[in-house]
């Protein structure tokens, strides 16, 4: 039988899917999945206390709804991870309530009918006003365009200073009058233009989507109106599942400690050189972030190197609280402050809300997590690098104090500086990925691109940018 040989570079979920995938194809006889730190799951991070506490510092709860949350339910079942599921139900406290800090004050997120009837504050009309608006504003011929100005244009500046500003800080860590609307959100750009109205887009549909099937795990989690969830041990344990899953597979050798040092095209695919040996492959899926590819890349790949380079990443510094008794005012999600409001501190998520199954056993703590710096990171604290961690834990514990009246100290914390881990889509990104794609096929290069580099930064996104790689690679799609 003729031998195939992929390596996947890097070892976060991207790297590990991919892996996953490849796996489950008998074409492919060998996988080498090439790891430069000394654990697999990239932002995974869980610390598992002894006495059965789960902290996150990194992502801590993933979407079931849509085709990507379909596909990710689909490999969790496949991993027999179905037990270790907790899921959190759309009519959930946490689902329902999100809250907002702006001039010292938490306000409620508007929510169904009676929310978009009402003047909520700090809005200063009734949402339908914006509503009914927007589907007067006409399509722009734009071919991008700022999540910010899009906002602003079709449903007023009000939303857009308030509600959008602080959407791009928490799931971008990022400023919304640089993000691209094209490439942050696509759903609602392909709504303008498909149905020349967001509103329309959404009642009608604008974008078929990729097309997953359901397994039972991923029906079960529509019949139950399933909004996220999370695993017993945390969120590194589905980084976890799948090294055993591939360990067990006899078909991929996985290395730790093996950092990519250089890549180049040979006669049959490609030579890896790490720092102790060289590797050979025929195929390499990318997994790494864009500056750690474009650093690898030979000079032969300049377009390619200079395309990846303009991808910019921010740094957030991720500090868990935990707090003696139920210190909480509100029950919710969390709340997320404005970057004119407060443009160190980006939110507070309430994680005992959540998933409570990670609380201490006897249940009389709080757990919290602060979220710090992302593209304002520089300008608040100054360089990563020099920035003390007694520093970011005083200013985070500060904010829990002021936003959420807590007046004790935290009973435990841990401070997470995660440097440069969430890329920014800015304007053009969607070019600046077809002319990378271009580059790569037009000159018959034997590469893969997958993580949230690229297509999308949330779990579910990522996972699916490595099933798609494997489609196309080996003709599946
Ligand atoms: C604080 C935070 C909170 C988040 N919250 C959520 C959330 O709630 N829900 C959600 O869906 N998403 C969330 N995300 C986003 C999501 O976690 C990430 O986008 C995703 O984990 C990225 O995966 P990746 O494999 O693309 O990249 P990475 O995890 O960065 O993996 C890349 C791997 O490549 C390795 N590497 C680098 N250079 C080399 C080299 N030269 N050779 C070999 N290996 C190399 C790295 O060590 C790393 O392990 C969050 C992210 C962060 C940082
Ligand atoms: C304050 C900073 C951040 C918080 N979470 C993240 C940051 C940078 C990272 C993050 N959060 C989500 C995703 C995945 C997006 C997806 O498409 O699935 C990422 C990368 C989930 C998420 N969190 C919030 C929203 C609106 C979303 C999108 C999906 C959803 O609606 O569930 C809001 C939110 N994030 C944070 C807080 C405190 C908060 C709201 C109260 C923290």
């Amino acid at each position: 039988m003729q031998t195939f040989t992929v390596a996947v570079l890097g070892g976060g979920i991207g790297g590990l899917a991919s892996s996953y995938y490849l796996c489950k194809n008998p074409q492919v006889t060998k996988v080498i999945l090439l790891e430069s730190s000394s654990r697999f799951g990239g932002w995974l991070q869980s610390t598992r206390r002894a006495d059965g506490t789960v902290f996150e510092h990194g992502p801590r709860g993933i979407r079931s709804l849509g085709a990507v949350g379909r596909n990710t339910l689909n490999m969790v079942e496949d991993l027999g991870l179905e037990p270790e599921l907790l899921s959190v139900n759309s009519r959930h406290v946490a689902s329902r309530n999100r809250f907002l800090y702006i001039h010292g004050q938490l306000h409620s997120l508007p929510k169904g009918i009676s929310g978009l009837l009402r003047t909520n504050p700090p809005f200063s009309r009734p949402l339908l006003w914006n509503v009914v608006n927007e589907l007067l504003v006409k399509k722009s011929d734009k071919d991008d365009e700022s999540v910010h100005s899009f906002f602003s244009r079709r449903l007023g500046a009000e939303l857009a200073d308030v509600a959008v500003d602080c959407l791009c800080r928490g799931v971008f860590a990022g400023d919304s009058k640089r993000l691209s609307i094209r490439s942050c959100l696509p759903m609602l750009y392909n709504a303008e233009q498909r149905r020349g109205s967001v509103i329309l887009g959404m009642l009608l549909g604008s974008d078929p989507g990729p097309v997953v099937s359901s397994g039972p795990l991923a029906q079960r989690s529509i019949k139950e109106w399933w909004s996220q969830w999370s695993l017993r041990r945390g969120m590194e344990s589905l980084a976890e599942t799948i090294c055993e899953f591939l360990q067990q597979s006899g078909r991929v050798e996985l290395h730790t400690d093996a950092a990519v040092q250089h890549i180049s095209p040979s006669a049959s695919g490609w030579t890896i050189q790490l720092e102790d040996g060289v590797v050979s492959a025929d195929h390499i899926i990318s997994a790494l972030p864009a500056k750690a590819l474009s650093s690898v890349l030979p000079s032969s790949c300049e377009p390619l190197i200079r395309e990846l380079q303009e991808i910019n990443f921010v740094t957030v510094a991720v500090v868990n609280l935990e707090y003696e008794g139920c210190v909480l005012p509100l029950m919710g999600f969390g709340h997320l402050i404005p970057s004119w409001e407060d443009p160190a501190v980006m939110g507070i998520i309430y994680d005992s809300v959540t998933f409570p199954e990670h609380n201490r056993p006897d249940g009389l703590t709080t757990r919290l997590t602060v979220m710090m710096g992302g593209a304002w990171f520089q300008d608040e604290f100054g360089s990563p690098e020099t920035v003390t961690e007694e520093r970011l834990l005083a200013r985070a514990a500060e904010a829990v104090r002021i936003h959420l009246q807590v007046n004790t100290a935290p009973c435990w914390s841990r401070v997470v500086l995660q440097k440069d881990c969430i890329p920014q889509y800015y304007l053009g990104h969607h070019r600046r990925v077809e002319s990378m794609c271009s580059f790569i096929k037009d000159n018959n290069l034997s590469l893969s691109l997958v993580g949230a580099s690229f297509n999308g930064v949330s779990i579910n996104d990522v996972i699916f940018s490595g099933r798609t790689a494997v489609d196309e690679l080996l003709g599946t799609t």
